[in-house]
């Protein structure tokens, strides 16, 4: 992002907690349900409404885009947001700042507009992977200029492309499938889309990329492994309502957890594809008690936390938190299964390796994950990359551990940005 401030102006104190952090935190929407409807609802034949929307950088970037192909999305009402879609047109240039969910969903939807669309993104987006989409992309029979497999590069669409069979290798990021189904429907052969080689991680989000197709009207099948097929046809306008972002709810859950407090978040969903539900299991494995309820969730801490073994390839995005997490445990912890985590808004094995160090941890960088073994932690100025989650994670640290400040905060206005004004009311100032 475009900040002018001095580096030490952007620093931010996280507050250590004065006791147990106790209370309810309202979660805004969800980041990968509010990408997927407003590309659903710009690929339909009729108008949708969006309830309860995500005001953040993600989702800006995302309406700005589609603006840039000449789709109309109303967002003077905050609580309600309107689309009225219309065949998508270049010349256009769209920015996907750091969102992996811009760069891999409009280019797909690029792909049937008529004229050319340029992305680019923030510094770092230059270095996220690419290739496997612009690889199938250029297999259905659109023509991408690229310099190398990577943003910048520009879609020269014709108006419609014929979709088909097509086999691609999604281990680096489930969203190159997600991206390609979302438009399929509007394929004229729609797709039939394979993934070859090692497991695709974040499989929830694509179930939740099947289930927001299926409720849009497309035709999907799911039932081969591997495997996902989605039919041609239109797509009736809407009323969608975006549930609150359960990753997001992470870090306020985790402080429960590491204070020996009880934290709520209301209106979490009885039912979900969203893998941030599965933070009911792991921060019970972590020490936690956990209830579901019609009040919300809530997480209870003990007042120790427990270290854990854990795959945690479904849900990738909670990595940070939960490192975070394990290293004020009062055991070692392996996390599995995220070797991807490379390609996310910074290389995040690394920072967190890095960053946890830097405050006196003992971590290590597997080939596919991290090994964290707790020692007394310090203060320091921590770097957040860029990275919401890094900067929630080093809240979560400064919840326990005197004098850690974020290098920077403003970065978590890429799905939350209203996380510093929450966390210091939930937390309490420092005594
Ligand atoms: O489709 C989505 O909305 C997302 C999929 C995941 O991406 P990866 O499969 O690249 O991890 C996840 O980490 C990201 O935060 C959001
Ligand atoms: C990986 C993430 O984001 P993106 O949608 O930019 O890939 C994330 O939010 O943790």
């Amino acid at each position: 992002m475009n900040d002018t401030r001095a580096p030490e102006e952007l620093r931010w104190p996280a507050p250590q907690a004065p006791g147990a952090v106790r209370g309810r935190v309202s979660i805004p929407g969800s980041k990968s349900m509010m990408s997927r409807v407003l590309v659903l609802t710009a690929a339909s034949h009729g108008a949708s409404s969006v309830a309860a929307p995500l005001l953040a950088r993600d989702s800006a970037l995302m309406v700005a885009g589609l603006q840039a192909m000449g789709i109309r999305v109303v967002t003077t009402d905050d609580a309600l947001w309107m689309v009225h879609p219309r065949a998508p047109q270049g010349p256009a240039a769209v920015d996907c700042g750091l969102a992996g969910t811009v760069m891999r969903f409009l280019p797909p939807l690029a792909a049937v507009a008529h004229g050319p669309i340029t992305f680019d993104g923030d510094p770092y987006a230059r270095k996220r992977p690419m290739a496997p989409l612009l690889r199938a992309l250029t297999a259905l029979g659109v023509s991408v200029d690229a310099a190398s497999e990577s943003l910048p590069f520009t879609i020269q669409g014709t108006g419609r492309i014929s979709g088909g069979e097509i086999t691609i290798d999604a281990s680096s990021s489930s969203q190159f499938l997600s991206g390609l189904l979302l438009s399929a429907p509007r394929y004229d052969r729609g797709i039939v889309l394979r993934h070859q080689g090692p497991p695709v991680p974040s499989r929830p989000h694509v179930r939740m990329t099947v289930d927001m197709l299926r409720a849009a009207g497309a035709a999907v099948d799911d039932s081969r492994p591997n495997v996902w097929e989605v039919e041609p046809g239109q797509l009736g306008g809407r009323a969608w309502h975006v549930e609150p972002d359960l990753s997001n709810a992470a870090p306020f859950l985790a402080a429960a957890l590491v204070t020996g407090g009880e934290v709520t978040v209301p209106d979490w969903p009885a039912t979900t594809s969203q893998p941030g539900d599965l933070l009911r299991d792991l921060f019970t494995q972590l020490g936690g008690r956990a209830v579901l309820s019609h009040d919300g969730l809530t997480i209870t801490g003990s007042g120790s936390v427990r270290g854990i073994d854990a795959d945690l390839s479904e849900a990738g995005e909670l990595t940070p938190v939960v490192a975070a997490v394990c290293a004020l445990a009062d055991s070692p912890s392996t996390l599995r299964g995220i070797g991807h985590l490379r390609g996310h808004e910074t290389d995040r094995l690394a920072a967190l390796t890095a960053e946890l160090n830097r405050l006196g941890g003992d971590v290590t960088e597997t080939d596919d994950g991290l090994r964290i073994r707790p020692r007394p932690l310090h203060g320091s100025v921590v770097d957040t990359y860029d990275d919401h989650r890094m900067a929630q994670a080093a809240a979560v640290l400064g919840l326990a551990v005197p004098d850690v400040v974020l290098s920077d905060v403003a970065c978590t206005s890429k799905t939350l940005p209203q996380f510093p004004q929450l966390w210091t009311e939930l937390v309490g100032a420092r005594p």
